[in-house]
């Protein structure tokens, strides 16, 4: 049996019409709301992750606003830009694409944002307030996951997950959403330190691979009908995505979201849902 495929491409596309809609009402109220992002370098990657932020943007009508420095750029040069943005009344929500160059103090930039202003969830007092299960934008890959796994009837609640990976952007804050009332999901977390990767994979109807680390988890440890999520990116020597997924596990799992096209356009779409978000909470 082949799984069934988390087609995030399609689900990101039924989120940006309905958000297509709602930007064209807040327009009519006098607001436009626009995403600033700030991209430090010259990653290919991240080049790429954040110029399809901006032509989501522009498909449902969300105003853009780029800045862009060199990988040289000083710590004092990109805290100048967060403070720019925090106070450009056009900017209505803004991120800073991850990772930033070695030797930046990633925290302390994530900390000068205005947190009424942070698109992506992730600074520290959103984080605090996803703790406190307070009104707070969300992580846009941990909750572009539920929102694919509910989108395509996936069971969460009860449900025995393994989330692999401890990055700010989707190993910590996952558990986080899983464990709330409305999802209830049961969550182990793995990493490197983790002893039998193996046992805790083989008892796990979601597994949620987020390590960066090519085809780490393998067909014999997938229990057979489970939904597998690979969000992990690894690059072969011709520049090609390797998820953390190895190929085989299409035969022994129920959902499979591929990558590309499964967690990636999700991560996109939800962000647009925070910036959309927090215009129509300006209106009231
Ligand atoms: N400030 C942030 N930085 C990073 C985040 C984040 O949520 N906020 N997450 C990741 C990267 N990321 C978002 O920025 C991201 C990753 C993947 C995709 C995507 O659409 N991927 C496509 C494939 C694109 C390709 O061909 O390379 C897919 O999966 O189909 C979008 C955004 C780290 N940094």
């Amino acid at each position: 049996m082949t799984a069934q495929i988390l087609d995030g491409k399609a689900t990101a596309a039924e989120i940006k019409s309905d958000l297509t809609a709602r930007v064209a009402a807040l327009k009519e109220k006098g607001v436009t709301p626009g995403l600033g992002t700030i991209l430090v370098g010259d990653d290919p990657g991240s080049q790429k992750y954040v110029a399809g932020k901006h032509r989501d943007c522009a498909q449902v009508g969300i105003a853009s606003i780029q800045r862009e420095l060199p990988a040289t750029a000083t710590q004092e040069e990109i805290e100048a830009v967060v403070r720019e943005l925090n106070e450009d009344p056009a900017c209505t929500g803004y991120i800073v694409q991850l990772p930033l160059p070695k030797g930046i103090d990633e925290n302390r930039i994530l900390e000068l944002m205005d947190p009424e202003k942070d698109a992506d969830g992730l600074h520290p007092m959103n984080l605090g307030r996803l703790v406190l299960n307070e009104p707070a934008p969300l992580p846009c890959t941990p909750n572009g996951i539920i929102t694919l796994l509910r989108r395509h009837g996936v069971e969460i609640k009860g449900a025995e997950v393994v989330v692999v990976g401890r990055g700010v952007t989707i190993g910590r804050p996952m558990p986080l959403l899983l464990t709330r009332r409305s999802e209830n999901a049961t969550v182990t977390q793995c990493h490197t330190g983790t002893r039998d990767l193996s046992a805790h994979l083989k008892r796990a109807d979601i597994v949620i691979a987020a390590a960066g680390s090519a085809h780490l988890i393998r067909p014999e440890d997938v229990k057979p009908g489970a939904a597998v999520l690979d969000v992990g990116v690894s690059r072969s020597a011709e520049g090609k995505i390797v998820g953390d997924v190895h190929p085989g596990v299409a035969e022994v799992a129920g959902w499979v979201a591929p990558n590309p096209g499964g967690v990636g356009p999700m991560t996109r779409a939800q962000l647009l849902v925070n910036v959309v978000e927090a215009a129509e909470r300006s209106v009231g």
